[in-house]
């Protein structure tokens, strides 16, 4: 019976979807709760930050590629050989490993890559994963002892908030972050320009040949502002060779100097809040930039922004819209990781229209990705004196 429905749960896994997926996952940890004695409720909560250092250490001496890259179970020896471990220091981290259900162990010292191994064992993920322990959790890490001291608010500013006690810095944490080792800041680009609201472009969800106008070839077409190494602005020449007009990626020094060099993407040092120099593009898109900066800060940054705009400018917000109730767990414990490293939040739709308001700003239209939990959303934006 129990066999008969683990199966079924399996097949399940495989072929649901997303939706009914992460409902079954929510059905499971609900489960797998009730199941927990209080010590086990204490032993997984202690567990997290090491189950997360194994991972980070597994990343450096290419574990998950060793064992992904193989059909079948390795040897702990082989498995040490090959990443430059010592046999019993391997042998000590692999079962952990497994215990934690990363690898799987079919035998005694014998090790091989599951479905959690092989999701691993990709750039993208390694540096997200890379960024999270080694830049944010020192911040994440502070945030008990900075409430402790200022109080069980929201923190103060970009410039007092978690992020300034774990590096001991009055700058905030762009200002830090050319500060960083490359291998950190690299990590971090990395891990921006490879990740997709759910594996998906913008551009699969905003009708861009749709709405893009003749355009000459002095005309700016696309301004992504706050766009790191221009992934977006790289991705939108591709999938358009023979758009005219101009392509700009605008970021601070570091990023632009880093930038990915592609034909027809220029790139530009401007501080967003600093006047927007680029009149009357057709688009300004901002992505993930917005829940970087506490709601004063967007005002300042977007009302720095509206007067470059023209009748037929259009900003593109490419974030998340919180529902008011239930938030998937990834998406709430994204809202306090920007409230540990910025001072800032994500927003739900009526935090969006009313920060929008104070610029005189509305949402015409929204794009939802589809995913996982749908709250990535394009808005896009127009000044309300149009109305
Ligand atoms: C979370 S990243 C998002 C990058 C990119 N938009 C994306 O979605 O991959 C935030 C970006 O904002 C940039 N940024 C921070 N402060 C800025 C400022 N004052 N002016 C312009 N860009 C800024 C950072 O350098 C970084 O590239």
């Amino acid at each position: 019976m129990m066999e008969q429905t683990l199966e079924q749960l399996r097949q399940f896994a495989v072929d649901a979807d997303t939706a009914s997926k992460r409902n079954l996952s929510l059905a499971l940890r609900e489960f797998s709760y009730a199941l927990e004695s209080p010590e086990d409720t204490t032993a997984r909560i202690t567990s997290y930050i090491l189950e997360a250092a194994v991972v980070r250490t597994g990343i450096d001496v290419k574990l998950f590629k060793c064992l992904a890259n193989s059909e079948t179970p390795l040897r702990v020896e082989d498995l040490a050989s090959e990443s430059g471990m010592e046999a019993d220091f391997a042998g000590r981290y692999l079962r952990c490993l497994a215990s934690f259900g990363y690898i799987d162990e079919p035998s005694s010292n014998m090790f091989v890559a599951n479905n959690v191994t092989k999701a691993i064992d990709d750039p993208g993920r390694q540096a997200e994963i890379i960024h999270y322990f080694d830049t944010v959790g020192p911040a994440i890490c502070a945030m008990p002892e900075f409430h402790r001291i200022h109080g069980y608010t929201n923190p103060p500013s970009a410039t007092n908030c978690p992020f300034q006690l774990a590096y001991q810095t009055s700058k905030s944490a762009f200002e830090f972050m050319p500060e960083l080792s490359q291998y950190r800041l690299d990590a971090f680009h990395t891990y921006m320009s490879t990740r997709t609201a759910n594996a998906k472009s913008w551009l699969s969800v905003y009708p861009f040949a749709q709405e893009i106008d003749e355009s000459g070839p002095s005309d700016v077409v696309f301004v992504d502002v706050g766009g790191g190494a221009g992934h977006q602005c790289v991705e939108l020449r591709k999938a358009f060779p023979e758009l005219q007009g101009r392509v700009i990626v605008q970021d601070l020094e570091y990023p632009i100097n880093k930038r990915l060099q592609h034909p027809g993407v220029e790139g530009m040092v401007h501080d967003a809040f600093k006047k927007q120099p680029v009149k009357g593009a057709r688009f300004y898109y901002l992505r993930a930039v917005l829940h970087d900066w506490s709601d004063e800060a967007c005002v300042s940054m977007l009302s720095n922004l509206k007067p470059a705009m023209d009748l037929q400018s259009r900003i593109l917000i490419d974030e998340q819209v919180l529902p008011d109730q239930s938030v998937d767990r990834i998406a709430a414990g994204m809202d306090l990781t920007m409230m540990a490293c910025f001072g800032s939040k994500e927003r739900t739709e009526s935090q969006w229209k009313n920060m929008l308001d104070d610029v005189g700003l509305l949402i015409e239209r929204q794009r939802r990705y589809e995913g996982r939990v749908g709250y990535e959303t394009v808005m896009t934006v127009r000044k309300k004196e149009l109305s």
